[in-house]
């Protein structure tokens, strides 16, 4: 039998963690009609919970504590260092919910044995999710039911794409590329206005002209069918500005320096589930 996704309008949702990853989904989820009412933060840091509040109008807490108990959906938001002793401390107040991760590099292996529940899906979304502009790697546990996935790609398609990979190890891959993703094009933001400005245009100019340019190509290469290598060569004339500027790029070897920190990214996010997991 089809199971229907568990709808989103009546599960209480328990947030541990309200930061920037936690502000970025409760924003979506508030901007789809969502009542803060629903929505329980749990942040020890008393300014945070004052913007969430004031923000989004959702409860919060100081602590774990009982107002956890009856949420159907509990989002994970706080870093990996310490996921684990957070985790043990809710334990109890939270058996019987769905879990949803974000952490980097925390396995679900782990999370299970601190939790005592196999319901839980690991997501890797990225800050533009904050503008309904993210990109999210979901990866579900073998005995999270259909409607429990449903119930997931409800939440985080508030805040843009997202899509599943079936083994887990993959979500390190994810978080090196779409996770830290955003990083990358800003340091490429950074370093175009540098040049932009060193070229005698104002910071403001070279600046806006990156951006749009960022977002001219993203969204060209999104609707092309062509791939990347062909769109790059078609801005390519032989002789011309763009291939002195690759020239350049590929004698000082920019590409292979940046697919090395990627799997660096990667490394780090299989370190960060050794060394704060199970
Ligand atoms: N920032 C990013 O681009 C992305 C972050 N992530 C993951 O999201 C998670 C959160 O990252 P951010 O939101 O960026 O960090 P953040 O530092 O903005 O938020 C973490 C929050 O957890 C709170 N916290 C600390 N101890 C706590 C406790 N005992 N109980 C409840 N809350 C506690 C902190 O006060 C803070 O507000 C991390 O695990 C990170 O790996 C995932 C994807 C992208
Ligand atoms: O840097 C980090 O560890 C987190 C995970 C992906 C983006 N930020």
């Amino acid at each position: 039998m089809k199971q229907e996704p568990t709808p989103i309008a009546s599960t209480r949702i328990a947030f541990i963690g309200g930061g920037n990853m936690a502000s970025a989904i409760i924003g979506g989820l508030i901007q789809q009609g969502l009542n803060g009412d629903q929505i329980t933060v749990v942040e020890p840091v008393a300014e945070q919970r004052a913007r969430l509040q004031t923000q989004f109008g959702v409860r919060t807490e100081a602590a774990a504590g009982p107002a956890l108990q009856g949420c159907g959906l509990v989002v994970w938001a706080v870093k990996p260092q310490v996921f684990r002793p957070v985790a043990q401390d809710c334990a109890a107040q939270v058996a019987g919910a769905l879990h949803l991760s974000v952490a980097a590099g925390i396995r679900s292996d782990s999370m299970a044995s601190w939790l005592g529940s196999e319901r839980i899906v690991r997501a890797m979304p990225n800050t533009p999710a904050l503008v309904g502009q993210g990109m999210t790697g979901l990866y579900a546990r073998a005995a999270v039911a259909a409607a429990d996935r449903g119930l997931i790609e409800a939440v985080i398609g508030t805040t843009g794409q997202y899509l599943w990979v079936e083994r887990e190890a993959d979500l390190d891959a994810v978080t090196a590329l779409s996770g830290s993703g955003p990083a990358y094009v800003f340091y490429f933001l950074e370093a175009m206005r540098q040049a932009g400005t060193e070229m005698g245009l104002s910071a403001e100019t070279a600046t806006r002209l990156a951006i749009g340019t960022f977002a001219g190509a993203a969204r060209l290469a999104q609707d092309a069918s062509e791939p990347p290598e062909v769109l790059r060569e078609r801005v390519t004339s032989k002789g011309g500005t763009t291939y002195a500027a690759l020239s350049s790029l590929e004698a000082s070897g920019v590409k292979a320096a940046f697919v090395q920190a990627m799997h660096a990214a990667g490394r780090r996010a299989q370190e960060l589930g050794d060394e704060f997991g199970a």
